[in-house]
This record gives C-alpha cells, sequence and structure tokens, in this order.
C-alpha cells in the first residue's frame, strides 16, 4: 500500500471543499483532493442537484402547447446531461491545472485523526495531512415506509432527473424544496403530479400571504397538494406504485386530508437529505458527530479533532451551496487569515425556491417581525399590478407578489418576499441592502435599469404603509 503525505487532505468534491483545495494548491501547498465517484467532480450542486434541476425548470417553463411533452422533456434530460457533463469536466480542470494539487479518485475511510484510506478498486492509497476538510455533503432520507425497499418505481431525485421517460404521473413524497421544486417542474413538461406533505401547510416558513399565493400558482400549473398527510405504505403493482397517506398529526394548523391512496408511475421520496457520515471511520479518527449524524463543528467549522474541519451540508448547516462556499472562506480564514469569521457573523442569509416564477426570501417575515416586537409597515403589491414594471409582461410571466417588511421606527428593511419573475436575482440585492443598513426609502429611491425587475421596488415601496 502506498502512502502519502499532504499539506492538506480534502474528502469530497463539493464547493467548500474544491474551493479550500484551490486555494491551498495556489499558495503552493501539497493538497490531495478525495472524490469518490468522476461523476461527481464539482459535486451535488453541478451533477446532480442545483444545475441541472433549475436547467430542467427552465427548460419545463419553455415548453410551448404546441410541444410534445415527451419529446419536450427528453430533449431538456438530454441538455441537462451535456451541460453538468461540461461543468464537471471544468470543475476537474479547475484543481488539475493546479501543480500541487492531485484528484484522487475513490472512497476516503479515516484510519487516523488526519489520515485516511483511499480504496479505488482493489488499489488503496494511505493519505496522512496535516490539515483535513470533511465535505462529504449529504444523502437524500429514505423513509422508513413499508414497500420503500424492493420497488421499482421509488426514486430519489438523482434517479429522477436522469430518467429520460417522462412519467405520466408522479406522486411526491414531500413537499419541501426538492419536491416542491420538482412538482412545479414536472407539472409543466406535462405530468400529473400529487404532493404529499405531511405538514398542515406548504411553505411554512413564509407569512400566510405568501404561502397561499405560491401554493395557488403550483395549483394553476397542474399540481395537486394533499397537506397534512403523511405517506405510510407504498405498493407496487403492474400500472404503476400505490402511496397510502394518513392524516399527520400538524403543528396547529388544521390537516387537510383524512387520509387515503395515489397511484403514479413514479413515486419522488423528496422527505429530507441528511449528512454523509456513516462509514467514514470518523470513530477511528476521533471525530465527534452530532445526534442528528453530521460532523460536530464549532462556529469556526473546527470538529473535535484539531487540524481537522467540516464544510458544507455534512456539519449539519443550512444545505446550500452558497452556504458550502461560506464555509470555504470560514475554513480559509482559519488557516491563513486573521481567523475572525465565523458562521455567527452571517447575516441577511437569503434563499429561494425555483418555481415558476421563483419564491426568494430574505430576512423576517412579517409574522416574525410583528411577534420580535417591531413596529412594523408592510408594503405588498401582486406583480401584475405594478405599471412600473414591464419586464414582467415583456417575459409573460405575471404571476406573484413583492412584499417588504420594515421597521417603522429606523425605516429598514426587516425582509422581504418576492414570489415573481427573476427573484432568485432581486433578493441578493435587497440582502446587500439589509446588510449594509441601506432604507427602505433609499431602496425605493434608487436609479435601475429599465426595464428590469428591480424597477418593481420604486412602485412597491411607495406603497408602505
Ligand atoms: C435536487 C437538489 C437541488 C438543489 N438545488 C439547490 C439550489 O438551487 N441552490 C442551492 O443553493 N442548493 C441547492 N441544493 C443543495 C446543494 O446542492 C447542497 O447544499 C450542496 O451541493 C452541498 O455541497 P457540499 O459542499 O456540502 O457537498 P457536495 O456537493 O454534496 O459534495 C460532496 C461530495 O463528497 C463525495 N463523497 C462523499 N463521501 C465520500 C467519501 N467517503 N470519499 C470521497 N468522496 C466522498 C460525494 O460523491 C460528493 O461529490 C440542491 C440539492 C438537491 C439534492
Ligand atoms: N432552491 C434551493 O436552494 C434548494 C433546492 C433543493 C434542495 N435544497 C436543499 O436541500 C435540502 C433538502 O430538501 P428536501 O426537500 O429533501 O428536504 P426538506 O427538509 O426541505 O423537505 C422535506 C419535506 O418532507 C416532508 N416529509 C417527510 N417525511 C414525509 C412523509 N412520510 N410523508 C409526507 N411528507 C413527508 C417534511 O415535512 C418536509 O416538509 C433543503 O433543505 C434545501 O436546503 C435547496
Amino acid at each position: 500500500m502506498d502512502t502519502v503525505h499532504v499539506d492538506l487532505l480534502v474528502i469530497g468534491f463539493g464547493k467548500g471543499g474544491k474551493t479550500i483545495a484551490a486555494a491551498a494548491g495556489r499558495r503552493g501547498l501539497r493538497v490531495a483532493m478525495v472524490e469518490q465517484s468522476e461523476q461527481m467532480c464539482g459535486g451535488t450542486c453541478i451533477n446532480v442537484g442545483c444545475v441541472p434541476t433549475k436547467a430542467l425548470v427552465h427548460d419545463a417553463e419553455s415548453r410551448r402547447p404546441g410541444d410534445s411533452p415527451a419529446d419536450w422533456y427528453a430533449r431538456a434530460v438530454t441538455r441537462k446531461a451535456d451541460l453538468t457533463a461540461l461543468l464537471r469536466g471544468k470543475n476537474f480542470d479547475m484543481l488539475d491545472v493546479i501543480d500541487s494539487v492531485t484528484v484522487v479518485t475513490g472512497r476516503a475511510v479515516f484510519v487516523g485523526p488526519r489520515e485516511a484510506e483511499v480504496r479505488a478498486g482493489g488499489d488503496v492509497l494511505r493519505i496522512d495531512a496535516e490539515t483535513v476538510v470533511i465535505d462529504t455533503g449529504s444523502e437524500p432520507v429514505i423513509p422508513d415506509i413499508p414497500g420503500v425497499e424492493g420497488s421499482s418505481r421509488v426514486v430519489t431525485s438523482t434517479e429522477l432527473i436522469a430518467t429520460e421517460d417522462l412519467p405520466a404521473r408522479l406522486v411526491v413524497v414531500g413537499g419541501g424544496y426538492v419536491g416542491i421544486e420538482l412538482a412545479g417542474m414536472y407539472a409543466q413538461f406535462g405530468s400529473q403530479v400529487t404532493v404529499l406533505e405531511s405538514a398542515g401547510r406548504l411553505f411554512g416558513r413564509e407569512d400566510d400571504d405568501v404561502a397561499d399565493a405560491a401554493r395557488a400558482i403550483l395549483e394553476r400549473q397542474g399540481v395537486t397538494f394533499l397537506t397534512g398527510a403523511r405517506a405510510t405504505s407504498i405498493h407496487d403493482a403492474d400500472d404503476g406504485a400505490t402511496v397510502t397517506y394518513e392524516a399527520a398529526p400538524s403543528s396547529g394548523t388544521p390537516s387537510a386530508t383524512a387520509g387515503g391512496a395515489v397511484t403514479g408511475d413514479l413515486v419522488l421520496l423528496a422527505a429530507g437529505r441528511r449528512p454523509v457520515t456513516a462509514g467514514l471511520g470518523l470513530d477511528v479518527a476521533g471525530i465527534r458527530t452530532t445526534d442528528r449524524g453530521a460532523v460536530e463543528v464549532d462556529e469556526h467549522l473546527r470538529a473535535s479533532v484539531p487540524g481537522v474541519y467540516a464544510v458544507g451540508d455534512v456539519n449539519g448547516g443550512p444545505q446550500f451551496t452558497y452556504i458550502s462556499l461560506d464555509d470555504s472562506r470560514i475554513v480559509l480564514d482559519q488557516l491563513y487569515g486573521t481567523g475572525e469569521r465565523s458562521t455567527a457573523d452571517r447575516d441577511a442569509v437569503p434563499y429561494t425556491v425555483f418555481i415558476s416564477p421563483p419564491l426568494a426570501r430574505v430576512g423576517l417575515t412579517e409574522q416574525a417581525a410583528r411577534a420580535a416586537g417591531h413596529d412594523v409597515l408592510v408594503a405588498s403589491k401582486a406583480v401584475a399590478s405594478l405599471a412600473a414594471m414591464p419586464r414582467a409582461r415583456i417575459v409573460e410571466q405575471t404571476d406573484g407578489l413583492m412584499k417588504f417588511v420594515v421597521d417603522a421606527g429606523s425605516g429598514l428593511v426587516l425582509g422581504a418576499a418576492l414570489l415573481c419573475v427573476d427573484s432568485q436575482e432581486l433578493i441578493n440585492t435587497v440582502a446587500l441592502a439589509m446588510r449594509h443598513g441601506v432604507s427602505a426609502a433609499e431602496l425605493r429611491d434608487a436609479i435601475y435599469t429599465h426595464p428590469s425587475s428591480t424597477e418593481g421596488f420604486n412602485e412597491v415601496l411607495a406603497a408602505l404603509a
């Protein structure tokens, strides 16, 4: 067995890990990047997560009534595969061009505090390092539902988006990010989609007006939602898989269902994702995990063994690519900077659910702002009512609303929910304004390009009351 010593060992080619590997390599340090699969170079985001799903959402939105759903979908899946192959190659090259970085394909398992064995087929390589970064990501939670195991019709998001035949009927278990985005997308491709969500309401983190508007849009696009419905069993038959559900004990909101069954050609499991730590040998290395199976880290992302860090989904933080990226900044600051950055200094972190149009939010909801004791002003307008935002009509997407929550005393933005065209871009401007104390009046009176979606702020914020 060969043994190599490196300055930095990164396990997992995710966003945070590859960013740290590249930065260390550019400093001339010896870096080993270990990724278990050539098909996952670049990590979840570009191969099976954000990028392919958003490419498919784009293609689903572009389908015109005359386009054959099956052909359109097959074309979209091919385009998605080409795109991810391109980005995979670029991600490999990004590290490969750095002389001191070696990309190793194989599965890493800790055999000591900062030492791992990498297995690829019959070959075993031992790598010991001064510093180790764990970036092994997350994997779908497979709910313990009778019939899941052994069903030929149950798929994860990774398997569903690789399926070349458009399912005529799709049942989605779980109405979170993955479930909602894929439900909206497949409905627009032409599938008949039913979502089972055990919570009493969808978009549980949003104000009622925003959640109701988003749900209504998805329903108009053909998605059926059964909220308060917990999937309890799955039975394969010749013509599909039947998912049985029962009323879930909901959190305060009345259940929308008494129980029943729904049949699909495919059943998507979208019941959450858990950190990939099983089988990593963390116990051998003395690296502690939390009771949810994440690598236990402090606010500087230091694990319980000195010199070991964990970034991205595996550390149990919010599961977003941009959080994994920000984790890399914190670790790089520990390694080569002042050590001041931490997860505690993150402010106004936005998120977007990629439905059509996307729902993006940052900061407090109106309800949370009032509960926190703020004297609140609210500006909320339907996109279709806005005269000063012709972009929505230009791109034929006038659904949705823009809502701002403002502190009456300071005039500062406390939060915003933007359910509208381009909201995945707009929300970053609002987040920046919040971080830097730009007031609602300044956002209202700013000069924006025309025709753009941002100029909607001119009109919506004029309605503050
Ligand atoms: C369908 C879907 C859509 C999403 N859409 C979005 C979105 O629009 N926006 C957004 O911000 N986030 C989105 N996410 C979440 C986002 O993809 C993740 O938060 C992000 O990719 C996590 O990155 P990471 O750095 O934790 O690691 P990952 O990118 O998950 O990389 C981990 C890597 O480690 C490898 N690995 C695991 N174990 C080992 C081992 N023992 N040895 C070697 N290699 C190993 C894996 O093969 C993998 O390549 C989506 C997720 C999914 C599933
Ligand atoms: N646009 C984005 O940024 C984006 C897109 C996709 C995924 N992601 C990330 O990936 C993570 C995982 O997404 P996800 O949707 O798998 O998880 P999630 O936690 O967002 O949602 C899972 C949902 O499944 C429901 N559920 C669980 N078991 C159920 C059952 N038996 N029957 C019915 N409902 C059940 C839960 O109540 C929950 O609402 C997200 O938290 C997010 O951070 C982000």
